[in-house]
This record gives C-alpha cells, sequence and structure tokens, in this order.
C-alpha cells in the first residue's frame, strides 16, 4: 500500500494537508458518512468513566491498548507531592477524587499506559503527548477534550471528541464521520519584538471571531507560523478551537522533526527515516482549493488581551474597553453590556489602567519549557506587586523537572510566584485553585467565560510574559516597554538545556491484551441498540433562549463535571443563569425558569450554540431538563456531534426564521419538530423545512448508536490495521505484535496453497528490505467471496485439523460484487493461533490473494 497522500501520477485534484491525512485514515465510506481510523487516543479521567462503563456494559475491549495513553490532569491538586501516597490519602474533594480513582481502576482492568500522579511524566493530557513523541505527523489525535487541537501543530489530524465518541474509539479505533471544510490562515511578515504566538492566535480569533472556522480544519501557514517553534506553534494549534475550528494544523517541516528526533515514542533507526520521507510528503499541494481563506500581515499584531467573557473580545494592550452603544447587532449588544457588568468595566476604560488581584500561568495553551523561560525573562530581579497573588503552573512533571534544573523555578520563588505541581490548575477550577467572585485574573490559558476560573472570577486572557509582566506591575501592562531590561536579563539567564536529556526515558509500554472475541456462534453481528429514538414532538411550545455563543461551560459549569454517571444532570443546566449565588434560588429573569418554558423540549437560540469545551455532559444536562432538540443558526461542532449520540435532534436554520420563531415562542404559541417530515410546523404557517444528515437521520428515528453499526465493519478495520502495520509500522506501539492478519483467498490457487500462506502469518514473516520482521498474527480472518468460499471452509479446517490454528468465527454477509456489479455473498472466518510460531516457508499475499514467494524472501503487499 501507498500511502494515500503521496500523488498517483495522473492524478487530477490538488490537495491539501487534511485532504491527505484524511485520504490515508479511510477505512470505508458509505452514504456520505466515513469511518476514519484513529491513530492516537489520549484519555483523561473528566471524559472517559462513562465510557469505560459503556465498554463494560457490553462486554468490550479496548481494541488498540498500545495507541492509547491515559494520564490524570483536570481535578488532582496543584500542591506539593512531597507526602505523596497515593491519590485516595491526597485528594480531599470527594468527587474529584472519585474520578480519579475510577480512571485509575479502568486502566489496570483495560490495559492502558497511564502516566498517574507518582509519575513524573504526568502533566495536562496536551502538554505530554508531544512531550513523549506519542503525537506524530500525518496522524489521527483524538481525546475527549476540545483543546486536542494542540497536537495539530505536528501535521496531525487532531481534535476533541465527547465521551460517546471516546467509548467509540476505544472499542473499534475509528470514528464515523463527515469530511470538514478546509479553511487556510496566512500570517506574513515578520512578528514584533515582544508580541508572540498567542498574540497571534488572540489577535486572529477576534478577527473572524469564535465561530469563524466553524465545520473548517485550520491549516495554518505563511512565514510566522514556519518560523516558530514546535511550543510556539502548539499554543496556536491549541486555542484553533476557540475560533470554532474543528482542528488547526500547520504542515511538518524541519523544526517538526527535529523536536520529535530522539522522543520516547517516536520510530528510531530505518522506521524514522521512512516515516521523515513520509512527513516530507504532508504538504498542502499548489493548487489545491481552501473553502475559506483568510489572509493578516504580522505587523498589525500587537501584544493583545480579552477585556470580555469571550475568547473574540480582544483589544491590543493599548486600547480601551470597548463601548457596546457602537454594536450594530441587537444580541451582539446585549452581550457585550452582560460582558461587560460581568467584568466591572466601564467602556472606554485604557486596559493598562485595569488593576489585577491574581495571576494565573499556566494551561495547555502555555505551561511548556519555553513558557516559563519567557515569564523568568520578565521577572527576574523583580518582586510580584503588593496584592497580587501569582501562581505559575508547569505543564507536566518533566516541564518542572526541567525549569529546575536551569534555575527558572529559584526566579520565580524569589519575585514572590508560587511554583505548584503539574496539572489544569485554574484553567477551569475542577481542583481547589479557584478565584473569589469578583478577582481580576491575568491569564495565560484559553478561556475566559463567566465562571470559568471560578463563580464570578474575571479574566483576562494574555500571553506569558504580557501575564508576568501584569504580575509586576499590578494591572495589565504592555511587556514591550519592559524589553531592555528583558534583554539585559537574558544575557544573565543559565543556558537552556537539552531537552532530550528529560525526555529520552523509556516507557514500560503496556503490553496487548489477547484479543476476546465472542463465543462462535456461527453469523455473530453485534447488536446496535440503546440510543432514545427521535421522531417528533408534537405541539408543544418552544423556549426562547436570546444569546448567541452560549458556551458549554454555561450550559454546565465545571464542578458537575465531577460525575462518573451520564444522568442526574438536569438540575446543572445553565446553573449560573439559572440560580441565585446560594444555588437554589431559581432568578426570574432566566427564561427556562418561566412558565410555559420551564418544562420545554425544544430550546431556540442563538449563534454558535455550545462553543467551547467538548464535555458530553452538556447535552446530558440539557437531555435531564426535558430538551430534546435545540434550534440555532449555527452549532460548535463538538457539541453538535454530541447532540446526535444523545437521541437530541440540533436543527441549523437561518437567523432570520429563528428570529421568527423567538417571536413565535415569546407569544407562547405551540410548535411541531418532525424529524420523519424535517419541518417544523406551526398553526396558521407555512412548514418550515430543515436539513439533516441522512445518516444522522436514519440513527436518531431508529434509534441505532453508532460503536454497533461501527463494529459491523470490523472486517474493514481489520484489514485497514493490517496495512497500516506494513506501511507505517512505526505507529504499532513497541510491544503490539500483529494481532490480526487477514488472507483474502480467491479461486486462483489451490486451497492447500492458501493454508501454507496462512501459516506463515501464524508463524510470523521473516524480514525483507522492506519491511521489518514481523511478529506472528495471534488471529488470522480467512475471506472469500462467490466460488471462493468453498476453499476459505477448507482453509480453515485444515488450520484446525493440523493442529495451527482453531476457528473462533465465521460470519457470512453480502458484499458488492468487484466485476459483475450486483451484491455477491462473502464469508470472514477468524481463526486463532494455536501452538507457537514455527518456521515455515515464506509466502505473499498479495491484493487479489496471495501468491508463492519464489526465493522465501518477498514481503507482504496488501
Ligand atoms: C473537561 C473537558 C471536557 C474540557 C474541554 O473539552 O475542553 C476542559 O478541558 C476544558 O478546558 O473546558
Ligand atoms: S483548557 Fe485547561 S482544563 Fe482544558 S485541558 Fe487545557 S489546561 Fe486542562
Amino acid at each position: 500500500m501507498a500511502p494515500n497522500s503521496v500523488r498517483y501520477e495522473g492524478e487530477a485534484h490538488p490537495r491539501t494537508l487534511y485532504d491527505k491525512i484524511w485520504a490515508d485514515h479511510l477505512v470505508h465510506e458509505a452514504d456520505g458518512v466515513s469511518l476514519i481510523y484513529i491513530d492516537r487516543h489520549l484519555v483523561h479521567e473528566v471524559t472517559s468513566p462513562q465510557a469505560f462503563e459503556g465498554l463494560r456494559m457490553s462486554s468490550r475491549e479496548v481494541r488498540r491498548t498500545d495507541c492509547t495513553l491515559a494520564t490524570v490532569d483536570h481535578n488532582i491538586p496543584t500542591s506539593s507531592r512531597k507526602n505523596f501516597k497515593d491519590t485516595k490519602s491526597f485528594i480531599a474533594e470527594a468527587d474529584s477524587r472519585t474520578q480519579v480513582v475510577t480512571l485509575e481502576q479502568n486502566v489496570q482492568e483495560f490495559g492502558l499506559t497511564y502516566f498517574g500522579m507518582e509519575d513524573k511524566r504526568q502533566g495536562i493530557v496536551h502538554v505530554i503527548g508531544p512531550e513523549q513523541g506519542f503525537t506524530l505527523p500525518g496522524t489521527t489525535v483524538v481525546c475527549g477534550d476540545s483543546h486536542t487541537s494542540t497536537h495539530g501543530a505536528f501535521g496531525a489530524l487532531a481534535f476533541g471528541i465527547g465521551t460517546s465518541e471516546v467509548e467509540h474509539v476505544l472499542a473499534t479505533q475509528t470514528l464515523l464521520m463527515k469530511k470538514a471544510k478546509n479553511m487556510r490562515i496566512k500570517v506574513s511578515g515578520k512578528l514584533a519584538e515582544g508580541v508572540t504566538s498567542k498574540d497571534v492566535i488572540l489577535h486572529i480569533i477576534g478577527i473572524i471571531g469564535t465561530a469563524g472556522g466553524t465545520g473548517c480544519v485550520v491549516e495554518f501557514c505563511g512565514d510566522v507560523f514556519e518560523n516558530m517553534s514546535m511550543e510556539a506553534r502548539m499554543s496556536v494549534c491549541n486555542m484553533t478551537i476557540e475560533a470554532g475550528a474543528r482542528a488547526g494544523m500547520v504542515a511538518p517541516d524541519e523544526t517538526t522533526f527535529n523536536y520529535l528526533k530522539g522522543r520516547p515514542l517516536c520510530p528510531k533507526g530505518k522506521d524514522w527515516d521512512k516515516a521523515v520521507e513520509y512527513w516530507k510528503s504532508l504538504r498542502t499541494d499548489k493548487g489545491a482549493k481552501f473553502d475559506k481563506d483568510i489572509h493578516i500581515d504580522a505587523a498589525d499584531i500587537a501584544p493583545t488581551v480579552t477585556w470580555g467573557t469571550s475568547p473574540e473580545d480582544v483589544v491590543p494592550i493599548t486600547g480601551i474597553v470597548p463601548d457596546p452603544s457602537q454594536a450594530t447587532d441587537e444580541t451582539k449588544r446585549t452581550g457585550m453590556l452582560r460582558a461587560l457588568q460581568y467584568m466591572g468595566l466601564e467602556p472606554g476604560t485604557k486596559m493598562q489602567d485595569i488593576t489585577i488581584q491574581k495571576v494565573f500561568i499556566g494551561s495547555c495553551t502555555n505551561s511548556r519549557i519555553e513558557d516559563m523561560r519567557s515569564v523568568a525573562s520578565v521577572v527576574k530581579g523583580k518582586k510580584v506587586s503588593s496584592g497580587v497573588e501569582a501562581m505559575i503552573v508547569p505543564g507536566s512533571g518533566l516541564v518542572k523537572k526541567q525549569a529546575e534544573a536551569e534555575g527558572l523555578d529559584k526566579i520565580f520563588t524569589e519575585a514572590g510566584f508560587d511554583w505548584r505541581e503539574p496539572g489544569c490548575s485554574m484553567c477551569l477550577g475542577m481542583n481547589p485553585d479557584r478565584l473569589k467572585p469578583q478577582e481580576r485574573c491575568a491569564a495565560t490559558s484559553n478561556r475566559n467565560f463567566e465562571g470559568r476560573q471560578g463563580p464570578q472570577g474575571r479574566t483576562h486572557l494574555m500571553s506569558p510574559a504580557m501575564a508576568a509582566a501584569a504580575a509586576i506591575a499590578g494591572k495589565l501592562k504592555d511587556v514591550r516597554e519592559l524589553l531592555p531590561e528583558m534583554q539585559a536579563t537574558n544575557g544573565k539567564m543559565a543556558e537552556p538545556t537539552k531537552s532530550m536529556d528529560f525526555y529520552s526515558e523509556p516507557i514500560d509500554w503496556t503490553a496487548p491484551k489477547e484479543v476476546q472475541e465472542p463465543p462462535s456462534e456461527g453469523v455473530a453481528a453485534p447488536t446496535s441498540a440503546g440510543m432514545p429514538q427521535f421522531t417528533s414532538l408534537d405541539d408543544v411550545v418552544a423556549c426562547p433562549l436570546k444569546k448567541a455563543n452560549v458556551d458549554t461551560d454555561c450550559i454546565i459549569p465545571k464542578q458537575f463535571l465531577k460525575t462518573i454517571q451520564r444522568t442526574g444532570l438536569g438540575k446543572a443546566a445553565f446553573f449560573e443563569l439559572r440560580y441565585e449565588d446560594d444555588g437554589v434560588t431559581e432568578r426570574q429573569d432566566f427564561v427556562l425558569n418561566q412558565e410555559p418554558y420551564r418544562s420545554a423540549s425544544v430550546l431556540i437560540a442563538g449563534d454558535n450554540f455550545g462553543c467551547g469545551s467538548s464535555r458530553e455532559h452538556a447535552p446530558w444536562a440539557l437531555n435531564d431538563q426535558g430538551i430534546r432538540c435545540i434550534i440555532a443558526p449555527s452549532f460548535a461542532d463538538i457539541f453538535f456531534n454530541n447532540c446526535f449520540k444523545n437521541g437530541m435532534l440540533p436543527i441549523a436554520i437561518t437567523k432570520d426564521i429563528v428570529e421568527e420563531l423567538w417571536t413565535h415562542a415569546e407569544a407562547k404559541k405551540k410548535l411541531t419538530v418532525d424529524l420523519t417530515k424535517q419541518e417544523i410546523r406551526r398553526e396558521g404557517c407555512e412548514a418550515i423545512l430543515f436539513e439533516v444528515d441522512p445518516f444522522r437521520r436514519h440513527c436518531l428515528l431508529n434509534g441505532l448508536d453508532d460503536i454497533g453499526l461501527t463494529l459491523q465493519k470490523a472486517e474493514h478495520i481489520d484489514s485497514f490495521e493490517a496495512r497500516r502495520s506494513s506501511t507505517f509500522p512505526w505507529l504499532d506501539g513497541p510491544r503490539y505484535s500483529r494481532m490480526k492478519a487477514e488472507v483474502r483467498i480467491s479461486t486462483a490457487k489451490s486451497s492447500s496453497f492458501y493454508t501454507r500462506v496462512a501459516k506463515g502469518f501464524l508463524g510470523g514473516l521473516p524480514a525483507s528490505d522492506d519491511r521489518p520482521e514481523r511478529p506472528p498474527a495471534a488471529q488470522l480472518i480467512l475471506s472469500a467471496t462467490g466460488n471462493a468460499i468453498e476453499r476459505a471452509v477448507r482453509v480453515a479446517q485444515d488450520l484446525k485439523e493440523e493442529g495451527d490454528a482453531e476457528i473462533i468465527r465465521i460470519r457470512t454477509q453480502t458484499v458488492a460484487g468487484s466485476n459483475q456489479g450486483g451484491q455477491v455473498p462473502q464469508v470472514l472466518i477468524t481463526v486463532k493461533a494455536k501452538s507457537k510460531p514455527h518456521a515455515v516457508p515464506v509466502m505473499v499475499a498479495s491484493k487479489g490473494g496471495a501468491k508463492e514467494g519464489s526465493n522465501g524472501k518477498q514481503g507482504t503487499d496488501w
């Protein structure tokens, strides 16, 4: 198999980097829905408990333990671990402790590699993946976390998923997806001194808005990104999700390869050379088409800070707090007024006059070694302003170790910073690090949503250097004014250490578990059940929620994410909007507290509903509250997907119609949402037609869950994995033995020939020039169509009789015929190796079946 990203002669269409990675991971495609293979799966404690529980309930295993890496980050305290014995005794808060302990149990039960609190490689999930070389160019990377986009800095297709999708990936190593649009953001020129990657991404979000990238995968290109370090690229890609995009990526180049070389999970030796050769092909072709194109001049970017409660609320540090009366749009104006009230700011105030009480340096955006160095160069020899509490939280145990080796910790503590242990910390305050009500914070994190860092807390986002400058000044400050002092300081700082000294420790990678198959019962098609059906909601009053950019932190705040259940979250829905500060008394001005909206099953909201975090707790909470359908002009991608997985219907429809429906709902008139006919009906009005993806509609109408459907494609996944093992062997975990291989049987050769081929695989394949030695396959799939079926059965029986394998499953189905068209019967027989590997004559399996090796040295060509 040649990688799809390598152009074939005569190929017509130039392709983008995203197109290429997509093509290289396509397992199967039908009715516009693609089954995409996932190379790397990162897991943390918040979004995984319900997924593991789902596996347990359906007796499923983790398909690729060698491609899954788990850690804890969100809930853990960042206080000293000097007296750490175990998480049970260390984590005081009961729900946080339960989530961490549950992950510890799950990784043990399912055999996953895990960096726990006692392991110095533990850290924020998006810091440890790249650090270990787990994230590689050209891979697909997922995690139940929206900031998975970070990994796109390596030229990987990396995106956040909800918990149902986490379960899907654990069980199948794939995802059912629709291809996104291509968007290019080019920043040309040279950044001015004092302007960093964080300023670049904040500036971009200010221009395109938090919904600017919705439905798109963004490729960042131009000199600015080419000249950035890997860590700077990570900060940019990290916040692509704040621009609404599914993923952001930068094409891999020498900077990428230099960063990766030698990391524990990177390919080595010949595999490294092969990998680099492939990675170099991962560039957008000349003339490739982008659906959206943005061009920005680097000279326009200043150190940038946020003033409001959305990452798009940005101004240059030299600017002023904007005036809502200048807003053209009514929803926008109301949003700005609310943001200013929440932030305690007056229009026209100079940003540099805003005083702060807290500084938070950390999060998956800015907690890497370069961020630490940048802060040190600002604060060395200075003191944190009196009245300001400043904390600095490294992204991982290895970042901490390296910073300490460079003496940065001393610089921080001497300046009055609190130097903490790694974790998400005050980025969202699921652990004890939180803002007090009305406290104002200069933060290097990525979200300034209401209540994000603590109820009623006020967050201003900025770069590490800017946050450091604010800590010293006690108010927001233009770091460029400190440049001469910083330059002098830099000369006196210790030489940066070679990071490789710290990152090259071997990983004791968890050995894969034996593949467990259901007992052989003839045709054993997995069932697809378990999702509630949705057909129609008849004669209901809908609830008008006249608000744009409703983020998932607002739909369900962090304190409710600590559950390990999917249900019981109804009370948490819109918690801050719904209750007074006591958390009990209902706010009368909130629409869901008013009759007849209290029990509404349809919600009509503003633009970009569900933006921000990937938490599936958001649709779970809405569902429990009774909301089954949400109508809005646009939705954030992850939230939109998560709804369907829970039997809920999100309808994207034009702004005009939404406004019409708001008026209708405010008049307390009823409507019907009919999925069968795809229409919204109101008495005396013309029906409003709406679009739904046909696959999603089918699943909703029939209550089908994705995992069951995907498992019906198991043989496609098996053969994809076999191809991946031979084309990209470096993607298999170090101890991964090829669990399954496929022998396609045709009428071209005798059954005894195929029996010998099968034995070859069960015994392992010797090395050849283009293939390293392959370990024996634990299982073989003998596949055949039409007339060759009889031959496949013969081969299976021979293997059984000769004591080489036992038959564990026989599955029959119909597939599209290759030549004549139409449907033909197909049989898939799974056999399991019985004896130890033994030497056999070498065979070559080829696309159309198998042929005998002439000199015993040929490799496989699937
Ligand atoms: C907990 C997790 C689902 C969430 C995310 O998806 O982003 C968190 O990391 C956040 O930053 O809000
Ligand atoms: S955004 Fe914050 S909470 Fe979310 S993964 Fe990053 S550091 Fe953790």
